[in-house]
């Protein structure tokens, strides 16, 4: 069979033509693979399992080897396992391939097995695969989660390893003995730190505190601005308030990106401070403030060792905290969870922040969405609500009451609803992208455009023309800012430099332009071409260039922001900070990055910064835990499968003011609403218990 390195339709056809008149052996299955990758519709890591399954296992059969291939695809794009049935049945379901790409899929699929039993029998045959509940556990690189009533899951060990882990141990702490409380004083405290507001049937937030002070772990999920962290506050302060041995406790705060977990900090302890007023001396309040460790990413909280999967905090060496806070939990992957639930001892408390719609994080697993599949429905049991009403004199409404059998996880989460902070059209195309409405999420924005002009609040053009996106990165729209008033900023230098009390406006000048800076972002959906973030990037330096505001040319000039790639704990940078390149104060020192942590400016020579990236644009992804004045979301058409209702989500909560969208062709936003993206995982099986060895 011939080899094309482009994806072609003459090339698949041929793929299609070769597999339709051979009899599938497990070596041509190997080479349509190959071709596949070839072609680009598998990566080459993919082929490498399915040849090294042949390797050690010479009766290994051609759907053996497509099954290992297609699992290896999975885990690249964030899924922990393979629905089996769904790959036999509906292949195209699982890969999302292109109408192109179908010829190729049909031909090799007619030469596989139909039922998805002779696919399991396959399977079950390899000493690779470990059948659960048949098989001892030997080191079996696969691991096959087969039962009569529910779809048969194919794992990498090592997820499967990972789920079993956050399982056993989320459950051990949903199910276990509810703490002692002094129901008493906790209601006390509820009452002073929820005072009634009339506003919503059932507070939450209250609801949210009382089910936290029972157990060792909780969920608090919400949309922006619903009050996570104003309620984590309270419930710090509820927590040492209660605790026998308040002045020892010790309290961390983490999130998976440092900027997230500086800003999880700063609102925690302005929330304390503003707690204040309403518990006078009875609680001391700024002694709790310094109970709260420094925030830290989760990286730098397990001691994790660059370059290896290994952290310095285990079940063997767990952490020395009572209470942990974890902000931005969607964004914490399988493998990040389970290293963390190993590490923390039994009786501290885990309390993880997070927005479920949001998108998960790039690595395998959805853990925060999965832990969260009930929480808009509350299914609490009647214990609960007693408890609930009890301690916190809240009703919890029937129609979150659960109808029979009530789930032990969701007597530990809760989900707040109302937003103090979003509000308007913003909120409004948030809530219709998050309910799957493209038409409602299109109205809402023609009708602002309509209604407001210049003014709207949030607007969108998909008529494909770079040059205004270009125009928007620069200018902005109405009073919505682009990069120029950072580029003022930045100009400021020429009046700051030569000051006499340089060392004094030096680090306000600093500020300045990070804050300026920080006003508007590009955010793309993917990261080459025109629309991504390569092309985005280029596209503003180029202007900033032809405007002469930086340097017009050098890897690094004055004005450059970068985001760091790695985590490097000796410089106290990590994956996700953003900084920017910007003169030093002391004359002929060059270039420094400076970072505002919270309110701390911290900068690191740009000499020892290796892994960094331009960030004038950048993805969605790496965007989750910041929010700027103005968001623009630019959907390339070459997006594929990438863009789907949580990304879309996730870009319009990034705006706190205005909200601009750019798409390369209609339609792509009414498309992306209507893929939502679902992550194959077994979490919640686990959880069911019906997986337990
Ligand atoms: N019950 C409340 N009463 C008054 N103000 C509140 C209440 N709850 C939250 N807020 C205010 O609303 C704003 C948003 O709250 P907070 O930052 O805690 O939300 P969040 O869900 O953590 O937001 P994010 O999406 O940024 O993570 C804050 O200014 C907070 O002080």
């Amino acid at each position: 069979m011939s080899r094309k390195r482009t994806r072609d339709t003459t090339t698949l056809d041929m793929f299609a033509e070769a597999v339709a008149h051979q009899p599938l052996t497990p070596a041509l299955t190997l080479d349509v693979l190959r071709d596949w990758a070839d072609a680009g519709m598998l990566r080459r890591l993919d082929v490498a399992l399915a040849a090294w399954v042949l390797e050690q296992d010479a009766q290994a059969t051609p759907c053996t080897l497509v099954a290992a291939a297609v699992l290896a695809q999975m885990e690249g794009r964030g899924h922990s396992c393979l629905p089996l049935a769904q790959l036999v049945n509906a292949p195209n379901a699982v890969l999302g391939w292109e109408a192109q790409e179908q010829p190729a899929l049909q031909a090799l699929w007619a030469q596989l097995p139909v039922h998805c039993h002779d696919w399991l029998g396959a399977l079950q045959a390899s000493p690779l695969v470990r059948v659960v509940g048949r098989h001892a556990d030997h080191g079996q690189p696969l691991v096959l989660a087969a039962s009569d009533s529910a779809q048969p899951l194919l794992y990498l060990r090592r997820y499967w390893d990972h789920e079993r882990t956050v399982a056993s141990h989320i459950l051990q702490r949903s199910q276990a003995r509810p703490v002692a409380l002094d129901a008493t004083a906790a209601r006390k405290w509820l009452d002073a730190f929820f005072p009634p507001s009339g506003a919503e049937d059932c507070n939450w937030q209250k609801v949210a505190c009382a089910l936290a002070l029972r157990g060792h772990f909780s969920v608090i999920t919400g949309g922006p601005g619903t009050g996570k962290t104003y309620t984590a506050a309270r419930l710090l302060a509820l927590l040492f308030a209660t605790a026998p041995n308040a002045a020892q406790l010790r309290v961390a705060l983490a999130a998976p990106t440092g900027k997230a977990a500086a800003r999880l900090k700063q609102s925690i302890e302005s929330a304390l401070h503003g707690l204040q007023a309403s518990v006078g001396d009875a609680l001391d309040l700024p002694g709790l403030v310094q109970r709260v460790g420094a925030a830290r990413t989760l990286h730098a909280l397990l001691g994790a060792r660059p370059d290896t999967r290994h952290w310095g905090y285990h079940a063997g060496r767990p952490l020395d905290v009572d209470v942990l806070i974890v902000d931005e939990a969607s964004m914490v992957h399988l493998e990040m969870m389970s290293a963390l639930l190993e590490a923390l001892p039994p009786t501290a408390r885990l309390i993880l922040l997070g927005d479920k719609d949001q998108l998960a994080s790039v690595e395998a697993g959805a853990v925060l969405g999965d832990l969260c599949r009930d929480a808009a429905a509350g299914r609490y049991g009647a214990d609960t609500v007693d408890f609930v009403e009890r301690v916190a004199g809240e009703r919890i409404p029937p129609n979150f009451h659960a109808p029979a059998a009530a789930p032990a996880l969701a007597q530990h989460t809760a989900m707040l609803r109302a937003s103090r902070r979003f509000a308007g059209p913003i909120a409004a195309l948030a809530t219709a992208v998050n309910a799957g409405d493209a038409a409602a999420s299109v109205q809402v924005l023609q009708a602002e455009m309509a209604a407001q002009g210049d003014a709207a609040r949030i607007a969108m053009r998909e008529d494909g023309r770079l040059p205004f996106v270009h125009a928007l990165a620069w200018l902005g729209r109405g009073d919505a800012p682009g990069y120029s008033a950072y580029a003022q900023a930045l100009q400021r230098w020429a009046q700051v430099q030569p000051r006499s009390d340089l060392a004094a406006a030096h680090p306000l000048w600093v500020r300045e332009v990070l804050q300026a800076f920080d006003r508007f972002r590009l955010l793309c959906a993917v990261r080459e071409g025109a629309w991504g973030v390569a092309g985005l990037n280029q596209a503003v330096v180029a202007t900033l260039r032809a405007q002469g505001v930086i340097a017009a040319e050098g890897e690094w000039y004055a004005g450059r922001p970068v985001m760091v790639q790695r985590n490097d704990a000796a410089l106290g940078v990590f994956n996700g900070d953003i900084g920017m390149a910007l003169p030093s104060a002391a004359p002929g020192h060059g270039l420094r990055v400076y970072f505002l942590q919270g309110e701390e400016l911290r900068s690191v020579s740009v000499a020892r910064l290796a892994h960094v990236e331009t960030a004038f644009a950048m993805t969605v992804h790496k965007s989750q835990g910041s929010e700027f004045e103005h968001t623009a979301l630019v959907l390339s058409a070459q997006a594929g499968g990438v863009l789907g209702r949580e990304l879309v989500y996730t870009g319009i909560t990034r705006a706190r003011q205005h909200f601009t969208l750019m798409a390369e062709r209609p339609g792509l936003l009414a498309a992306a609403i209507a893929s939502p993206t679902r992550r194959s995982s077994g979490l919640l099986r686990f959880l069911e218990g019906e997986f337990n060895s």
